[in-house]
């Protein structure tokens, strides 16, 4: 194997050193996405609507809206059993 100062020689087994960062565990969980999970009510940030989108398997679908933006979205819920 040939090697230089620059380049030093990497083994198979050898350990490498872990990135040191100070994460979110959930964000963790995530992956590197920018996936984050809320920590307030969604009504805090919605006007949540009774407008049924749509049916899932797992729920529905409702219309909600940011109150700041007023940009429409999907809210959807799971249900319970
Ligand atoms: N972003 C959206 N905008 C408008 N309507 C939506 C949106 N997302 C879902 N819907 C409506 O809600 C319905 C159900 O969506 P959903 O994603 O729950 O379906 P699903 O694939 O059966 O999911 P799951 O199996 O997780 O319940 C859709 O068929 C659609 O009519």
């Amino acid at each position: 194997m040939l090697t230089n100062a620059n380049s030093p020689p990497k083994f198979p087994n050898q350990q490498q050193p872990q990135q040191q960062q100070q994460q979110n565990p959930a964000q963790f969980m995530l992956g590197k996405g920018s996936l984050q999970i809320k920590k307030n009510a969604i009504i805090d940030d919605y006007k949540v609507t009774s407008q049924v989108l749509g049916l899932g398997i797992n729920g529905r679908v409702l219309e909600i809206f940011h109150k700041r933006s007023g940009e429409k979205y999907a809210l959807k819920l799971d249900a319970v059993e």
